[in-house]
């Protein structure tokens, strides 16, 4: 673990220790272990198959590790389902899009700030007492956000007619109106063409500035990897072979054979 200027240990979000992940024969993740430090963006990379998703799955609560400890804060929240996670404040956006195509794009934000609610999802549509005070305040949270992405001129569209880029800018709005302690990032430039990863970036790094939460993020791109990451993770065959500094990382040779033939600079 790296020190800080001045010689202080960085405060640990969320740290994984010693995963173990097995589907039949196949071990996905074999004594993985990460710490994430407040405030960083820490990119996870690795050829296909190497254990990306499966780590990212395990911090989540969507895959129960069959060894190992996950911590959010002081906390385990290793057994705990997604639900409890996210309740717990781990947000994480998905390869693809998750959000509900036939919703507007405010309605799949007010679906983050559920999370938050104390009355249920079935008393908020009553139009009465605490129910639509809550609903008020939520309303200008999301408003927030919306005005953040600058998603202002579509918050009535159904998320299902737009394109591919803003899908992903919504998933991303969903995630942060859960008011998350750390987000979780898996693939977000996957299928995106060069202006829409480049808006992408951007976000992500307004995310940084504005909110200081901390970012994990797993990406195939190695040039927005490279640009973003404060530190990079990087797994094969389910196992943890380096990590570092993108200059570091850059020129490891086990990280270098990893790749060979798959094109990293
Ligand atoms: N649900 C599952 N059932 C069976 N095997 C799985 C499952 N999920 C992952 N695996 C296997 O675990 C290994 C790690 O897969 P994982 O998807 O985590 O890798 P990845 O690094 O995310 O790959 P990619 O970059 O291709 O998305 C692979 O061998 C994969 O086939």
């Amino acid at each position: 673990m790296s020190d800080l200027p001045g010689g202080k240990p960085p405060q640990i979000v969320l740290s994984a220790n010693h995963l173990l992940l097995q589907f039949g024969g196949i071990v996905a993740l074999n004594d993985v272990s990460i710490d994430v430090h407040a405030d960083e963006l820490l990119a996870v990379i690795g050829p296909n198959g190497a254990g990306k998703s499966s780590l990212m799955n395990c911090l989540s609560g969507f895959y129960r590790p069959k060894a190992g400890e996950i911590r959010l804060g002081e906390h385990s929240i290793r057994g705990m389902g997604t639900h409890e996670v996210a309740a717990r404040g781990l947000a994480r956006t998905f390869q693809g899009t998750h959000i509900f195509s036939g919703m507007t794009v405010i309605e799949n934000l007010m679906v983050g700030r559920h999370l938050h609610m104390r009355t249920n999802l079935i008393q908020s549509f009553c139009h009465f007492g605490p129910a639509v005070r809550e609903e008020v305040a939520h309303r200008e949270a999301v408003e927030e956000i919306i005005e953040f992405l600058e998603i202002e001129s579509i918050r009535h569209v159904p998320v299902g007619s737009l394109g591919y880029g803003l899908r992903k800018r919504v998933d991303l709005g969903r995630a942060l109106a859960q008011d998350p302690k750390i987000l979780l990032m898996d693939e977000p430039m996957a299928g995106m063409n060069t202006e829409e990863k480049e808006d992408l970036a951007r976000f992500i790094l307004d995310v940084r500035e504005a909110k200081r939460i901390p970012i994990v993020l797993v990406e195939h791109d190695m040039g927005v990897v490279m640009d973003l990451a404060d530190r990079i993770a990087v797994l094969d065959f389910g196992k943890k072979i380096a990590e570092g500094t993108p200059k570091e990382i850059q020129s490891d040779p086990a990280v270098l054979k990893a790749y060979l033939g798959e094109g990293v600079a």
